[in-house]
């Protein structure tokens, strides 16, 4: 069977990257391409890479523009697809990257977002370890017709640190993530700190502080995955580079946990994820062997020194951050093979 889908962003960064996708997907026909300002224009002069989808004609994002589709995936800023997906008959599979049904506290919501919580959605991570017994999200999106995309540091750093708290590696207090992103990962909308002069050759943090979105969204995840609340600092930095995220995660490591003992735990995590890939002892995750593919590269080490358990987890904040992780919790949705249109394989150089 073929599934019809249109795709609400289609312009962006986000979106494009769904398009790329999709026209590699056997079993969905892209029939709708829609944005908002550039409604009219043809699809190539602003998404050139996307040649097959070149000469398509950009809708505006409509209810109507929308309707009749098997699958409505949503690309679009931050509150904007509340709205949009409450148009949508309930028998649609609607998949959005956006923030807006992910987090389930609406308190939360509306500290870091501003706006009215607009619900909780099942949340488009397949491999995190959801519970102290090591269940896995997967089995609430089999079905699904409401999916929330993970925000892209979300990824990296639920990936890295989950097993080590479902398991009891570590103190679910005093956890610390920083992560260095591409600028992609701000979207394609002009903004004077990402201009090339400004990002290229330099690195920044920012949302230092506790105050970057993602926090109670990496909180939340870690929080089910040890089964009880944890204390987090993230910052979040932005790298000269256009895609990728690494992330380095630590923790305070309990007494008597040995390195034997915490790769153990993460082999059994991921051993057989198609999309996670520990990687051999003393090889070191790079941003470059992950661009354009699915794939999270992930390795740990025990410092001894400071009694802390050390994780780093590399993406393609675009890919696995973001499209690769709609289509795969799509494919879940529809139940199709979980791998369908989808590549751990990444480009080189
Ligand atoms: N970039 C990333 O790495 C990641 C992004 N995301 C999420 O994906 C979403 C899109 O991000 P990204 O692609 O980076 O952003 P971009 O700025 O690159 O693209 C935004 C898209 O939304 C459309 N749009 C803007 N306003 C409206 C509106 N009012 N109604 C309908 N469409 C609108 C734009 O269309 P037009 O130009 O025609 O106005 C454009 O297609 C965000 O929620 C983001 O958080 C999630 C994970 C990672
Ligand atoms: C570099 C950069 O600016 N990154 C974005 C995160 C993008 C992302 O993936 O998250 P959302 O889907 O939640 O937008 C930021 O810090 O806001």
């Amino acid at each position: 069977m073929t599934y019809t889908a249109a795709v609400s962003g289609a312009t962006g960064y986000a979106g494009g990257e769904v398009l790329r996708l999709l026209c590699g997907h056997p079993d969905i026909e892209i029939t709708t391409v829609a944005a908002h300002s550039s409604a009219g224009r043809r699809l190539g002069e602003l998404q050139p890479h996307l040649h097959a989808l070149a000469d398509r004609t950009v809708v505006d994002t409509t209810a109507e523009n929308l309707a009749g589709h098997d699958v409505v995936f949503l690309a679009l800023p931050h509150g904007q697809s509340a709205a949009v997906a409450a148009a949508l008959p309930e028998g649609t599979v609607v998949v959005d990257a956006g923030a807006d049904h992910r987090l389930t506290s609406a308190s939360a919501w509306e500290k870091f977002y501003g706006t009215e919580h607009a619900g909780t959605w099942p949340y488009g991570l397949p491999e995190l370890v959801t519970d102290p017994r090591g269940g896995k999200q997967r089995e609430a999106l089999r079905g699904a017709t409401r999916i929330a995309v993970p925000g892209c540091y979300p990824t990296g750093s639920l990936l890295a640190l989950a097993p080590a708290l479902a398991a009891g590696l570590v103190a679910p207090q005093d956890l610390v993530v920083v992560s260095a992103s591409g600028t992609s990962g701000a979207g394609k909308a002009a903004k004077p700190h990402l201009l090339g002069a400004e990002t290229m050759g330099g690195m920044s943090p920012y949302g230092v502080g506790g105050g970057h979105r993602h926090t109670p969204e990496i909180e939340q995840g870690l929080a089910a995955a040890g089964g009880q609340d944890v204390t987090l600092s993230f910052t979040p930095t932005l790298a000269p580079m256009p895609r990728g995220i690494l992330t380095t995660a630590t923790a305070v490591l309990r007494l008597g946990i040995d390195d034997a003992r915490v790769r153990e735990v993460y082999d059994a995590a991921y051993g057989d994820e198609p999309f996670v890939h520990v990687l051999p002892e003393g090889q070191w995750p790079t941003t470059k062997s992950v661009q354009a593919s699915n794939h999270v590269a992930l390795q740990l080490a025990v410092d001894h020194h400071a009694g802390r358990l050390v994780v780093s987890t590399v993406l393609d904040n675009l890919t696995k951050g973001t499209a690769g992780a709609a289509v795969q919790s799509l494919n879940l949705a529809l139940g199709l093979p979980e791998t369908t249109g989808l590549t751990g394989q990444g480009i080189a150089p």
